[in-house]
């Protein structure tokens, strides 16, 4: 039943590859097959790959079924038209920006996640479990519930529900650099109910963006570099783990909150990371509430002051 549903909403055309990513023994590559799709399993199991082997060698499907055994994370994911995957949750963020990132940009996924997780990335602004997931899943792709999967669907019952959601990468991806997007977002999210202002008033919010600004600086004074060509600067971010290992669920980040104060450069460099929040009418507003738009116009209003964020 779940997995005619799956199969209904994945809008599948006849021509399609898809990718089945943890398929287990096969009950949905069976579907798959039997509708006359190319399907692509990579499944972590060796048992499960044997099983899945024996189970479609000879028959009339197996000339359109490729078996790859390996860890779907560490796997160089052939092309694909459409995925589908019923995964471990754990592997839930890695393997959504592993598949938001993936080139060529496939049609949609179908996963199903856990129900707390699914509710994050659909999140808008103003619910209670928008957060930094929300806002960067949605910025690179159409995200939409499909189905509650209650935990009595399964035996032995799992502690958690689940749901289905459908990923449908944006196309053209959006021409942000992805490094200095996510910097930006994981600030605006240290606290999401906290002001913008109190934010970035924050010291050591202040300091990471000043180092950024003179690293800058003095590379664009020194050797004319030009900002789009700033890969390989050091330059700070905070909590610089990468995202596709990060689930963006740590909203209110426990971190020092201490108001800058100081004379000097820092308050003056505080004065134009100020004026900015206010010219765009930001200073009052909070994370938990903004929309993608605003949250890119004020990057861009950042950016255009020299302040960057990666
Ligand atoms: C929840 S089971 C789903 C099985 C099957 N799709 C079903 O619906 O009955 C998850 C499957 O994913 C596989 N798996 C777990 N981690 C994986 C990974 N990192 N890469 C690929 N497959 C993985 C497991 O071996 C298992 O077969």
């Amino acid at each position: 039943m779940l997995v005619d549903t799956i199969v209904q909403k994945a809008g599948i055309k006849p021509t399609d590859t898809i990718l089945e990513i943890g398929p287990g023994t096969g009950n949905l590559t069976k579907k798959l097959l039997e509708a006359g799709k190319m399907v692509i399993a990579v499944e972590l199991d060796p048992r499960m790959v044997l099983e899945l082997q024996r189970r479609f060698q000879g028959t009339p499907f197996s000339n359109r079924l490729k078996v790859i055994q390996g860890d779907v994370l560490k796997t160089d994911l052939p092309y694909f038209d459409i995925c589908v995957a019923n995964i471990p949750y754990q592997i839930s963020s890695p393997l959504t920006f592993k598949l938001l990132f993936h080139q060529p940009a496939f049609r949609c996924a179908i996963i199903m996640f856990q129900r707390e997780f699914a509710m994050r990335l659909v999140a808008q602004p103003g619910d209670n479990l928008y957060c930094r997931l929300s806002v960067n899943t949605q910025f690179y792709a159409r995200v939409s519930h499909l189905l509650k999967v209650g935990r009595n669907n399964f035996r032995p019952p799992p502690k958690v529900d689940s749901s289905v959601v459908r990923i449908e990468p944006r196309k053209p991806r959006p021409e942000v650099n992805h490094k200095e997007w996510d910097g930006f977002i994981r600030i605006c999210f240290i606290r999401k109910n906290k002001t913008l202002g109190s934010i970035f008033k924050q010291k050591n919010v202040l300091s990471l963006l000043e180092k950024n600004y003179k690293t800058l600086q003095a590379l664009q004074d020194s050797q004319n570099v030009s900002l789009s060509g700033n890969d390989d600067m050091e330059i700070a971010r905070l909590g610089d783990e990468s995202m596709e290992m990060d689930d963006g669920m740590d909203d209110d980040m426990d971190m020092e909150c201490d108001e800058a104060e100081g004379e000097g450069e820092v308050s003056e460099f505080k004065n134009k990371v100020i004026s900015v929040l206010k010219e765009g009418k930001f200073e009052e507003q909070r994370a938990s509430k903004l929309s993608q738009e605003s949250f890119l116009t004020l990057l861009s209003m950042f950016n255009k002051a020299g302040i960057h964020f990666s």
